[in-house]
């Protein structure tokens, strides 16, 4: 496999406090892989430095090869790197596609069209993204009334829209239901591999985790104790010492 990112001894400090230390690791094109840890083990430090919005204390990020270290958000996300957030971040008093031919304007750099003549503009391939996400038949929705599944859902197609080679989700099934969650990220399963688009997640669902990722890293005080398959990650005894042996995250997935 050949790899599109890679880590290098990535280090993030806080006023001294180190967040993230000495961490390395890369993903694979077509590759789902997790990065999980107990709270505050450092991912969301970590993903805001593999996307731009905090600056690494010291460390390089490769994308494709290319130096990206230090680079703004917006420049990267141009380079294919793509993020969903924990909340989800579309335009409630639009409809499901126009909140995606939004995206489209976007990423055609077309954002001088402006309404009425906009909401003609990449209907069908609205569609397109609709169908992938399975929500074509929701398409004239107002936003505000989507499930909340069903907006997760929208967020990706959006985030489809740019085309990216690499896409960073955090948390994605936060706040939804344990039979919702699986649902969602089979989804984001097969457009891995429809799409040969790599992801990498943060998740605090172990069944989610475990069901669907081809890899899991392990991230605890900030350093990453493994990184391997579904079988040698639960296996480690290092990641069973940190879940088994007064750990946060096989409690938090119990509860959900
Ligand atoms: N801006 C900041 N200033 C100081 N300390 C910070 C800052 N952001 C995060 N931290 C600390 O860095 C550590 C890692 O935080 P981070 O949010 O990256 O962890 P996390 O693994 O994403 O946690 P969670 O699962 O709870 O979201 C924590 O101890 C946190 O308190």
């Amino acid at each position: 496999m050949t790899e599109i990112l890679r880590v290098e001894h990535l280090k993030k400090s806080y006023d001294g406090f180190l967040a993230v230390n000495d961490v390395s690791f890369s993903v694979d094109k077509g590759e789902l892989k997790a990065l999980i840890g107990p709270n505050g083990a450092g991912k969301s430090t970590c993903f805001n430095m593999l996307m731009g919005q905090l600056k690494p204390t010291a460390g390089n990020v490769f994308l494709d090869g290319k130096k990206i270290t230090g680079m703004r958000p917006r420049e990267i996300w141009r380079r294919g790197v793509g993020r969903t957030f924990q909340i989800t971040g579309t335009y409630p008093s639009m409809s499901v596609i126009e909140n995606v031919q939004m995206a489209l304007i976007s990423h055609h750099h077309n954002i001088f069209s402006i309404a009425p003549r906009a909401w003609k503009l990449y209907r069908d391939e609205a569609f397109e993204f609709l169908r992938i996400v399975d929500m074509e038949d929701q398409a004239d929705r107002p936003c505000s009334i989507l499930a909340y599944g069903d907006l997760k859902r929208l967020e990706l197609a959006i985030a489809l829209c740019h085309r990216p080679r690499l896409l960073l989700m955090d948390e994605p099934t936060a706040g939804m239901a344990p039979s919702a969650r699986i649902a969602l990220m089979q989804l984001v399963a097969d457009i891995v591999q429809d799409q040969g688009v790599s992801v990498l997640f943060t998740e605090h669902d172990m069944d989610v985790v475990f069901a669907h990722a081809h890899h899991i890293m392990v991230l605890n005080r900030g350093e990453l104790i493994t990184d391997g398959s579904a079988e040698e990650v639960r296996n480690d005894p290092q990641v069973q010492e940190v879940y088994l042996g007064g750990g946060t995250l096989f409690a938090e997935a119990r509860d959900a």
